[in-house]
């Protein structure tokens, strides 16, 4: 049965940006260029001391000022920042609110250290994380709550659970509903915030961190850290749920591999964080340039960090990025992107809403065929491990075994062909569904043009309307040039396929060891069946949710009409639909809308 929630009131607020500055190391033994002024203003020096009077009043200085919500410089402690700039927003997680905090900056700026901290300067996940559980312990006795804790980190783009041991690689999984998830991510069931700093240093412990020629404990890898609070009111509204969520992020060092003599495996780490912060510094871009623009189209999908860190940056979460600068004039330009991005930020809304408990029931039939599927292919994985394992004690196979292993591999290149084909089609879905969207603004701006011309009005008017429409237009070339793009990714990704599979074919016929092949394709075809059907599953619950959404709308419309829900569920009656609803204390009216039939 479909159902749709219509929850508390939505607040559109702005992510609040501010800038801290560590102290200059000893071993820098640079000049200090950056100034804090006022808790709000940042001044970046001009590095070069050689540039004179004329230079400067002829404004070819590199001098650089920035306006923040919240500046630090490098006598301020964690505890500081925390007050200042998150400690009002972190009791909303024990009211059904989502929290997002991310450290963004270069290599060895201070990420780790302002989220994580020492113990003499705890850092803004402990700080955090003690405040909601004295929240917590406060209403503890009128209210039940449940917290529960995950840790995960992408490694070029691949997601590892960081509180199991030997973690695999995790899939991202998409509800329209329910936002992103990663299937498979272990969730512990936590009573103190001391567990959670227990399980943090675990988890901390097993993060991939690798010596730079810029920090001696560099992490190679983005961390998020997400604390989810489920809170019933034991005695109001015991039916009621809200449901929190505070992630807290600590992202890898972007740098340049020239800077950092990095080659190998350490060039590749580089080359796939930067790809992941690349990601992200464009859907910064994209939606700062949306304030001003309208629907332009954010490329949350072109990493994992940006897919995971999407309802912070524009859906449903109330928003803190960190900005992490070093003061030292070697890092000038470092210095210098991190606040242009930390500016861009400042305009990027995100719109906060209670999350009201509603068990949603719709997922469930596919979910459920999804785990008995992936309990199959763990068990088919299990039974190819024995057949290996059989087959390598026996010398004589070895080349058998060889094209085995080949079978392994092409297996798997199918099984990631099909999730990135999964990954672009959505995109390209969105993509289409952005620029419909912009198509009928153009047709009801033109509408309203020709209308202003015909009763020929005041000329400004008609000149704005007339720059929105470039605007728009400007936007849907954009996005066009972006499908084709996708499009383009699409075509390669399906003569990709069909190499691997006229391989795969190839050495399946080749191969005389018929039990492990009919195991090896029974396991690859499942793996594909699986990933067809989360694309499926993705797909429905994308038509749910835009009926709900338009179901939704046009309650609004009842209701903005002067109809009461008495006289709306009335005439749904009448058209033969059935509607229930429920009353809570946060919507005058109701929180629940079932659908029925
Ligand atoms: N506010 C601060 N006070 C004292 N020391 C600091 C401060 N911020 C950072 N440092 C020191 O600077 C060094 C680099 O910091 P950190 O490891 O946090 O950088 P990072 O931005 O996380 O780097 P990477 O991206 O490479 O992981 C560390 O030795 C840390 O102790």
């Amino acid at each position: 049965m479909p159902s749709i929630i219509a929850p508390g009131a939505k607040k559109t607020t702005t992510l609040t940006v501010a800038v801290k500055c560590r102290p200059l190391r000893e071993r820098e033994r640079g000049r200090d260029i950056v100034r804090v002024i006022e808790s709000k203003e940042v001044l970046i020096l001009d590095p070069d001391l050689s540039k004179d009077y004329l230079d400067r009043v002829q404004n070819r200085t590199k001098e650089k000022n920035y306006c923040f919500d919240h500046a630090f410089g490098p006598e301020s402690t964690n505890l500081e920042v925390y007050t200042k700039s998150i400690s009002s927003i972190i009791p909303g997680i024990v009211q059904g609110l989502n929290v997002t905090v991310f450290a963004y900056g270069s290599t060895g700026s201070g990420k780790t250290y302002t989220m994580v901290g020492t113990k003499g300067d705890p850092g803004l996940m402990v700080l955090s994380l003690n405040t909601v559980f004295d929240l917590i312990k406060k209403d503890k006795r009128s209210d039940e709550f449940e917290v529960t804790c995950s840790y995960l980190e992408v490694y070029n783009e691949v997601i590892y659970d960081l509180l199991e041991k030997s973690s695999g690689h995790l899939e991202l999984r998409e509800d329209p509903e329910q936002g992103i998830s990663v299937a498979g991510l272990r969730c512990i069931k936590v009573h103190s915030a001391d567990k959670i700093l227990e399980l943090l240093n675990m988890g901390n412990s097993r993060r991939k961190t690798e010596s730079t020629e810029v920090n001696a404990t560099s992490s190679r890898s983005h961390a998020v850290l997400e604390i989810r609070v489920k809170r019933k009111r034991r005695n109001k509204y015991p039916n009621q749920v809200l449901q929190g969520k505070l992630a807290l992020v600590d992202l890898a060092g972007s740098e340049r591999a020239t800077e950092t003599n990095n080659a190998g495996q350490k060039l590749r780490d580089g080359a796939n964080i930067n790809r992941s912060l690349l990601a992200l510094a464009n859907c910064i871009n994209a939606l700062g340039k949306q304030q001003k623009k309208g629907l332009a189209y954010v490329p949350y999908r072109n990493s994992k960090l940006t897919r995971i860190l999407k309802d912070g940056l524009s859906g449903n979460s109330q928003t803190v990025m960190i900005a992490t600068i070093s003061p030292a004039d070697i890092h000038y330009h470092h210095t210098v992107n991190t606040l242009k991005y930390a500016d861009r930020a400042k305009e990027i809304k995100t719109h906060v809403q209670k999350n009201i408990g509603a068990v949603d029931t719709h997922v469930s039939d596919y979910q459920r065929m999804i785990d008995s599927l992936q309990t199959e292919v763990c068990q088919l994985k299990k039974e190819l491990a024995e057949k290996e394992s059989q087959l390598s004690t026996k010398p004589a196979e070895k080349a058998a075994d060889d094209e085995l292993s080949q079978l392994n591999i092409l297996s798997h290149e199918i099984s990631e062909n099909v999730q990135e084909r999964i990954n672009l089609q959505k995109a390209m879905s969105e993509l289409e569904e952005t620029n419909l969207n912009n198509r009928s603004e153009l047709q009801r701006l033109d509408e309203i043009i020709a209308r202003h011309q015909a009763i020929q009005m005041d000329g400004s008017t008609v000149e704005e309307l007339v720059a929105r429409r470039l605007v728009i237009l400007d936007n849907i070339r954009d996005n066009d040039e972006a499908g084709v793009n996708y499009q383009k990714e699409i075509e390669a990704n399906e003569k990709q396929r069909c190499q691997l599979q006229g391989m795969i074919d190839e050495a399946v016929s080749k191969n005389g060891n018929k039990t492990y092949l009919r195991i090896l394709s029974q396991y690859r075809l499942l793996g594909m069946a699986n990933s067809e059907l989360q694309l499926e599953m993705a797909m429905r619950d994308q038509v749910i949710h835009n009926q709900r959404e338009a179901l939704k709308n046009l309650w609004n419309l009842l209701m903005g009409l002067g109809l009461d829900e008495k006289q709306i569920l009335h005439l749904a009656a009448e058209q033969g639909r059935k509607i229930k609803t429920s009353a809570t204390p946060h919507v005058l009216t109701f929180h629940h809308l079932h659908i029925q039939g």
